[in-house]
């Protein structure tokens, strides 16, 4: 080196020792710059690309219709992008609706307890390199002094510690029960009888296809996205404070330089390892979709038990939950094996690589003479290396969980993701925006025409339909156009072949299914009582039967009394149940405790105690002998019960006034029922089609005869 180039270099070193703590406190807010841009950048929103869960569009299908509808079908897009901020953005408005609310204050003290812990870090780091420093020289004063400040340093470490983990689960609870509550409103209704809105958990099962397992997103999915979302917090805020903090303190102890060149190599190194890492929300989700699948079938198993067994269906059972089961496996196979990969390389890179470079840092102070600091002796030189050590130990592993968070944001993704395709649908169906698989017939112009149609729904006194088709959920239209009333006091009787329509019209007056044209005037819903075939029976006791849906306060503030309830059972024959099963207060799966016609017969108990202005009867009296048939719609006329009723029994016919016959075709006949007319007709009809068929043997006969007469 030539001398003038000698004296350049001298004068730029004695210049940068003169400003070395100038050009430290620069490098030092760079790099707390620079963590917290690196994090930003790692956990802010990436453009969608087309494979950007690398999956090679596996687990993947655009956030549409029919994701969720069979195991086939592909869950929702997850990647860490704008989708999914958008997405955590709208779920934490749920979650954290205010600044006062309960769940911001848990977050403000869960923050509070994560500074503290890393200022306790820090002392402790400090102390450690003392306790050594002072054995290296052999102080015994100061040792014991140091070692009883550990004691007590313990103290408020452990307190916060156990603080900390209990907060975080609070936060879940919080975050889960808020979730939980909007979801139950939304899915239950909110106690408004709204006839456009409400009734979603029925909408979401048979008028849309994207979900087909709100019980496992309402409890499984909701719980763990709470979980997720309270850990990533601390997983996330608290590693980058660390890093600050504890890269600060060390560049006090080894300077800022070397901490920079080892920021250089770390990062460089967790490019390669985030570049590696498999799109674990993906899988998350892609988890939870399957595992909802094999609950659901599981759960269809025990919910049609009897039937299967009385089919003898196990083995084709077995197959599908072995089907489904092993579809699951398949997948958690994969994820477990990339994972093991996975934590090959990134333990490899973080706990070894990353070490060895926080040795070199260490030995910085050792082997060089720092410009402003004095040379040390050996109790000072082990005392800064203990700490130094201690410091980088704890800032890679900073690091490494700022590094880690963004696996533990790509599964907070994937619940994200299944919670929000939750609350997506749920508020398409309130607006009345269903996405079903449609027939083949409903995109013929005429039947198109009907499906983009809207009609009105009025209140009134009595029912009336004015050219109403009837529409099932998937586009099929069964009556263009249909027309008929019911006045208060004349029943009505509907009938016609399986399939053509009649329930369907008992979904379109109850509010279940949307009306696509015409006028419909009915009262409100809570004036209507339906009786299926099947009726439904509760979760509770005897008495929750007969009053359901009212409580028993509701039951009381009504003034009906136990007594007054035995005799609504009186009245279909049923009084005896009472004290056969124990009591009012007795609950039982009551499914299984009472036969079809007693089930048949508390359903018309609980018309009598609600006595509402009219009830549709659905086949509701197929499995109750003829007589005590009869009785029961004579009570329910006498009670001021307006009927419509599905039966194919001839013997009901006398009890309606009015008659609305379905052809099957598309085509109906609203008249009024002349029974005994009808019933001749019937008797009439019968007894020419029994003769008919005697007709073929009487021919035969006939030919025996001529042959014997002609031989
Ligand atoms: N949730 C649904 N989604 C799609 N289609 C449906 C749904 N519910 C009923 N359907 C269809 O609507 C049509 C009419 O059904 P509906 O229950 O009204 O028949 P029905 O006349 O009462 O017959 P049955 O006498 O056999 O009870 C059937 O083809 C049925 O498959």
């Amino acid at each position: 080196m030539t001398t003038p180039a000698k004296d350049r270099l001298a004068a730029l070193t004695t210049l940068y020792s003169s400003n070395r703590p100038l050009i430290q406190r620069a490098l030092n807010i760079a790099f707390a710059l620079y963590v917290v841009h690196n994090t930003y950048r790692s956990i802010s929103a990436r453009p969608a690309r087309p494979d950007a869960d690398g999956s090679k569009g596996k687990a993947r299908a655009t956030a549409k219709a029919g994701e969720d509808g069979d195991a086939t079908k592909k869950p929702p897009r997850v990647a860490v992008d704008a989708v999914f901020y958008q997405r955590l953005s709208n779920i934490l408005r749920i979650v954290i609706p205010s600044i006062r609310s309960k769940e911001a204050m848990l977050l403000f003290m869960h923050s509070s307890l994560l500074i503290f812990r890393t200022v306790i870090s820090l002392y402790v780091a400090a102390l450690d390199g003392k306790i050594v420093a002072s054995l290296v020289r052999a102080q015994t004063f100061p040792f014991l002094w140091n070692i009883l400040k550990w004691l007590l340093v313990a103290i408020p470490a452990t307190w916060t510690n156990s603080w900390l983990s209990y907060v975080q689960n609070k936060l879940a609870l919080a975050y889960r029960t808020r979730l939980t509550e909007e979801v139950t409103r939304q899915y239950l209704g909110d106690g408004e009888e709204t006839e456009n809105g409400g009734k979603v958990y029925y909408k979401l099962a048979n008028l849309d296809d994207r979900i087909k397992n709100p019980d496992q997103m309402i409890t499984h999915d909701i719980q763990r996205f709470a979980t997720h979302l309270a850990a990533i917090y601390s997983n996330l805020a608290k590693p980058v404070l660390d890093v600050i903090l504890y890269n600060y303190q060390l560049s006090q102890n080894v300077g800022a330089e070397g901490l920079i060149i080892l920021s250089i190599l770390v990062q460089t190194s967790a490019a390669v390892l985030r570049a590696l890492t498999p799109p674990f929300g993906a899988y998350t989700a892609l988890s939870a979709h399957l595992a909802g699948s094999l609950r659901h079938t599981n759960s269809r198993l025990a919910s049609f038990a009897e039937e299967v067994a009385f089919f003898g269906g196990e083995e084709t059972e077995k197959m599908l939950v072995e089907r489904e089961y092993a579809g699951l496996v398949k997948h958690e196979n994969t994820v477990l094996r990339r994972r093991w990969w996975f934590g090959c390389i990134e333990e490899g890179v973080v706990k070894w690589l990353w070490g060895s470079f926080g040795l070199c840092i260490c030995a910085i102070p050792v082997f060089f003479r720092l410009p402003g600091v004095h040379s040390l002796d050996l109790g000072s030189r082990t005392e800064g290396f203990v700490t130094n050590r201690r410091l980088l130990l704890s800032s890679s592993d900073a690091f490494g969980r700022v590094l880690y968070s963004y696996k533990d944001l790509s599964e907070l993704a994937g619940y994200t993701a299944r919670v929000s395709l939750l609350l997506d649908t749920m508020a398409d169906v309130r607006k009345g925006k269903f996405d079903k698989a449609l027939v083949s017939s409903a995109t013929t112009d005429e039947n198109a025409k009907i499906l983009r149609g809207r009609g009105q729904i009025l209140e009134s006194d009595e029912i009336h339909f004015e050219n109403v088709p009837i529409v099932t959920p998937n586009g099929d239209v069964l009556v263009k156009s249909l027309s008929f009333f019911v006045k208060p006091g004349q029943h009505l009787l509907i009938v016609g072949p399986n399939g053509c329509g009649k329930s369907s019209l008992f979904r379109i007056l109850g509010g279940l299914w949307p009306v696509y044209g015409g006028v419909v005037r009915k009262p409100p819903a809570h004036q209507f009582i339906l009786i299926p075939q099947r009726p439904y029976l509760s979760l509770g006791n005897l008495r929750d039967q007969v009053i359901y849906p009212h409580s028993k306060a509701d039951m009381q503030a009504r003034g009906v009394s136990d007594a007054e309830l035995l005799d609504v059972l009186a009245m279909v024959h049923m009084e005896h149940i009472v004290a056969r099963e124990g009591g009012w207060d007795v609950a039982r799966e009551w499914r299984e405790a009472l036969s079809g016609g007693d089930q048949q017969k508390i359903a018309w108990a609980r018309l009598f105690y609600h006595k509402p202005k009219y009830a549709v009867l659905d086949e509701a009296t197929s499995l109750v002998p003829t007589e005590m048939e009869g009785m029961m719609m004579d009570h329910a006329t006498s009670l001021g019960i307006t009927l419509l009723t599905v039966s194919h029994r001839p013997s009901l016919w006398k009890y309606h006034s009015m008659i609305l016959q379905y052809d099957g075709q598309g085509g109906y006949v609203f008249t009024k029922l002349d029974a005994e007319k009808r019933l001749a007709l019937q008797q009439e009809k019968e007894a020419l089609e029994s003769k008919l068929l005697e007709v073929p043997k009487m021919k035969a006969r006939l030919a025996e005869l001529r042959a014997v007469a002609e031989r």
